[in-house]
């Protein structure tokens, strides 16, 4: 596996901590640079930053000179560079079940409660917006999970559908969604959080999150 790895990256960012994640599973070496969702309007935005991501989000990852944005993409081909330990699990159905959970997030919550939507629907609602679609869309995980869960959600490896959670769960806490009404994520995502690589993507470790919040 050659090539020079930059991930550019925001400590809070959901999307870009699910990379860190496979990345550090995979015991992958990057260079992180911050952009600041937040600060001077918001990095992405800025012009530079706009070459290499369309879209003007994070996370981008560049191999070797080459931008490659969208999470799921993003980690994809982090599994096909250096596949072990792999992402997803080799039996098909077990597969298809750790995707469909990915996507859930990927398609069915996060975008919902992603910055600038609700910075569209308003201070005044954002809240009550985001808590809405977080609590319907882990409804449906949890649901999901009964089917699919052993130690991790999809059996006893970890999968592409555990990395997605723990951002999500972190949301979940910021917009009070009651996660006692899902005990196997409660259950799956206290195992993940003792998990090294899990611990090392932290938002709350990360060098841009500020000294107020990190985690002692
Ligand atoms: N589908 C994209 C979504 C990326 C995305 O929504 N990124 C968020 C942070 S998690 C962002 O950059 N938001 C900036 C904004 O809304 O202005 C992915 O998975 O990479």
């Amino acid at each position: 596996m050659a090539g020079k790895i930059i991930l550019y990256t925001y400590f809070r960012s959901s999307c870009s901590w699910r990379v860190r994640i496979a990345l550090a599973l995979k015991g992958i070496e990057y260079e992180s640079r911050p952009v600041n969702l937040i600060k001077d309007g918001g990095q992405q935005h800025a012009e530079e930053y706009k070459t290499l991501n369309p879209q003007e989000q994070v996370p981008t990852l560049v191999w070797d000179g080459i931008p490659i944005t969208q999470s799921m993409a993003i980690m994809l081909f982090i599994d096909d560079i250096k596949p072990n330990p792999p992402l997803l699990p080799d039996d098909p159905v077990k597969k298809a079940q750790a995707l469909a959970l990915a996507e859930l997030i990927n398609s069915g919550i996060q975008p919902l409660q992603n910055l600038h939507v609700l910075q569209k629907v308003g201070e005044d609602k954002k809240t009550e917006w985001a808590h809405f679609w977080i609590n319907k869309g882990l409804t449906a995980f949890e649901k999901m999970l009964k089917d699919t869960a052993g130690k991790y959600c999809v059996g006893d490896s970890i999968t592409l559908a555990d990395i997605f959670l723990v951002p999500q769960v972190y949301n979940a806490h910021r917009f009070n969604v009651d996660l006692t009404q899902f005990p196997l994520i409660q259950k799956i995502s206290a195992t993940l959080d003792n998990h090294e690589a899990f611990k090392a993507a932290d938002a709350l470790v990360q060098p841009d999150c500020p000294e107020d919040l990190r985690k002692k």
